[in-house]
């Protein structure tokens, strides 16, 4: 859901007029000494002259104002909202609410005890304006506060079950770097005027700019209505903490360090970007680049979200870290990451995801983690899963869940997207720097969606088009495929709503793809949400086009590709041409293929002559 806008500190009917032209859901008055400062009447002839949108709220700012002028003058105004911007009592604010019957929003001026202030208003206020007040004024001041602590206004907000809006210095530059943290609402003053005058374009822009952005999960890990948390009642607990610890690193600057230094200098971070001539030539067409993060230690995208959730977890005084598994490369980076940071490690696997992956498997024992050979339902990931969860439950006070996809419930599928968002800034920075420009498309392979989240994520907002490949297995016109998204229904699975292969009566139809980490009967709930609002478009490529894929990036590039990354090089094979060569299609290739090479030579037959 995009963010509330209000307007505030319309001193004149042009400035009114401007304001109800624009999508802003708030239009704001002063009635307190200030330069801003109208008249009730004024307002209500205004109003009178140009009725507002149908969508559209009155909002009256009183700074400590007797109540029976703040009930007179806002039913002479018509308004919709009270704002008490200054010290008004907790019985002051419900005499509003009385004497006018409007909604009565308590401005809360960011300072140490603030939070304490908001929760005294709890059940009195409808809302909360949070806002910088300096020497001279309680607002309307130009000056922003240290937005690191939204995240915890927000999140007292919801508790109270209203918005609130972060006011202060807001203006159309600060804007995009506001939104990272996510505010409930934005109230702006002195950001949208030019020579003490509503700026129609600065309104305009940044209206455009909030609507146009992208922001999903909602507070309650919804995407769209996907995602949310299905988890039985032992598990809330586990994943308020976790909710918690997350949002108080999200911004924290020592955690980015150190994350930046472990992915550098210990992953081997930032991966690179490769012209992949041979193969562009070869399909002609579009020019293809790869991002290679197959090059990661460990061999595949999977250790960026492990270091991060690994650094989380010390952080949180665990000592377990437990994983589900299926193409194993997530076991192996969660092996990696706990015999890096001295926790021990158990790593749930489907007994046929062990016997298809014996290399990984060696791996991860060799590294110290136990592997838990997982014998119930089709003996793969999503069998993994419900064991890692049911292990959860009992052992939540010392362990940590580390989920290697972009699923579960909520905060899961967010906190992997941002933790592998490294993967798309990195590209995004690397595009600018290389050709001067965006890639046109970006390929990604999606099975949990990780990669493809990771890498789409920082381009969500630009003019690119995404495109994830599903595995088809031996095709999608038979039982035996992967194509959660082409062929799924909705429903619930490991604790989120998502689109899942399930049969008419909602059993799981157990998923089959040549590749271990792509045959997963769900997908991650963002994924679903960005097909149905049309955003990324999803395909599906069969094992064969995979194999065919991968050969060809062996012969023309001399790299081993995944059998998972090469469901997206699948489609380049088959949609290169269609573009032209002053356009790039960029490919995650999010992991290598050596622990794949028994399988590829069982398919392709011993010397693959
Ligand atoms: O705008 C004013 O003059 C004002 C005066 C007294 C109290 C509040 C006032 N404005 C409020 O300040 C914030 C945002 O202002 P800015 O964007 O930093 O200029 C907003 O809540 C206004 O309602």
């Amino acid at each position: 859901m995009n963010p509330i806008v209000k307007f505030c500190g319309m001193r004149s009917f042009e400035d009114y007029q401007k304001a109800v032209s624009t999508e802003a859901s708030m239009i704001g008055f002063i009635f307190a000494p200030s330069k801003r400062q109208v008249k009730a009447a004024d307002v209500s002839e205004w109003t009178r002259a140009k009725p507002y949108k149908a969508h559209q709220q009155l909002v009256g700012v009183f700074v400590n104002e007797s109540v029976d002028k703040m009930v007179q003058q806002s039913i002479e105004a018509g308004l919709h909202i009270v704002q008490c911007h200054g010290s008004e009592t907790i019985e002051e604010v419900t005499a509003v609410k009385k004497g006018t019957g409007a909604l009565v929003y308590k401005t809360i001026h960011h300072h140490e005890g603030a939070l304490e202030e908001m929760r005294q208003y709890r059940d009195i206020a409808d809302g909360f304006v949070v806002d910088t007040k300096t020497q001279d004024a309680w607002g309307g001041t130009g000056v922003t506060f240290d937005w690191q602590a939204i995240p915890k206004y927000t999140e007292e907000a919801n508790r109270q079950n209203v918005p609130c809006l972060i006011a202060g210095g807001v203006t159309v530059d600060n804007l995009a770097k506001l939104q990272r943290y996510r505010p409930l609402g934005i109230d702006v003053s002195s950001g949208i005027e030019s020579d003490e005058k509503k700026d129609e374009r600065k309104m305009m822009a940044m209206t455009k700019a909030v609507n146009n952005t992208y922001q999903a999960p909602d507070y309650l890990g919804r995407f769209g209505p996907f995602g949310g948390k299905y988890v039985p009642e032992t598990l809330m607990f586990a994943l308020e903490e976790l909710e918690k610890a997350y949002e108080s690193i999200r911004h924290d600057e020592e955690f980015a360090r150190q994350l930046h230094k472990e992915l550098k200098e210990y992953s081997g971070r930032p991966t690179a970007l490769t012209h992949a001539e041979r193969l562009s030539d070869h399909y002609g067409g579009a020019t293809i680049y790869l991002k290679r993060e197959d090059l990661n230690h460990t061999g595949a995208h999977k250790i960026n979200n492990a270091l991060a959730q690994g650094l989380l977890a010390k952080k949180m005084g665990k000592t377990q870290i437990i994983a589900e598994t299926g193409a194993g490369q997530h076991g192996v980076a969660s092996a990696t990451v706990a015999a890096r940071f001295g926790m021990s490690c158990k790593v749930f696997m489907g007994a046929e995801d062990i016997r298809r992956q014996e290399l990984n498997v060696f791996r991860m024992r060799l590294l110290g983690a136990e592997v838990i050979e997982v014998h119930s339902g089709g003996k793969t990931l999503k069998d993994a899963t419900n064991e890692a969860i049911r292990h959860w439950v009992a052992n939540v006070h010392d362990t940590f869940y580390l989920i290697g996809s972009v699923v579960g419930p909520h905060p899961y599928p967010m906190m992997v997207r941002d933790f592998q968002s490294i993967i798309g800034e990195e590209s995004k920075k690397q595009m600018n720097e290389r050709i001067g420009k965006l890639p046109d498309e970006i390929v990604a392979c999606v099975g949990g969606g990780s990669n493809a989240m990771g890498m789409f994520y920082p381009f969500i907002n630009d003019d690119v088009k995404l495109t994830g490949i599903e595995a088809a297995g031996k095709g999608t016109e038979t039982p035996e495929h992967a194509a959660t998204l082409t062929k799924g229904r909705k429903g619930v699975l490991h604790g989120s709503l998502s689109y899942l292969l399930q049969d008419e009566d909602g059993n799981i139809i157990e998923p089959y793809s040549i590749s271990a980490g792509l045959d997963y009967p769900g997908i991650g709930p963002e994924h679903a949400h960005l097909r149905d609002i049309g955003r990324v478009k999803y395909e599906a490529v069969t094992d064969d086009e995979a194999m065919a894929a991968l050969q060809d990036l062996c012969q023309f590039e001399g790299i081993l590709p995944a059998i998972e990354t090469a469901h997206a090089l699948a489609y380049v094979k088959q949609n290169a041409q269609r573009m032209s060569k002053d356009q790039v299609l960029l490919v995650c290739l999010s992991g290598r293929g050596d622990k794949d090479v028994h399988t590829i030579q069982q398919v392709l037959g011993g010397d693959n002559q």
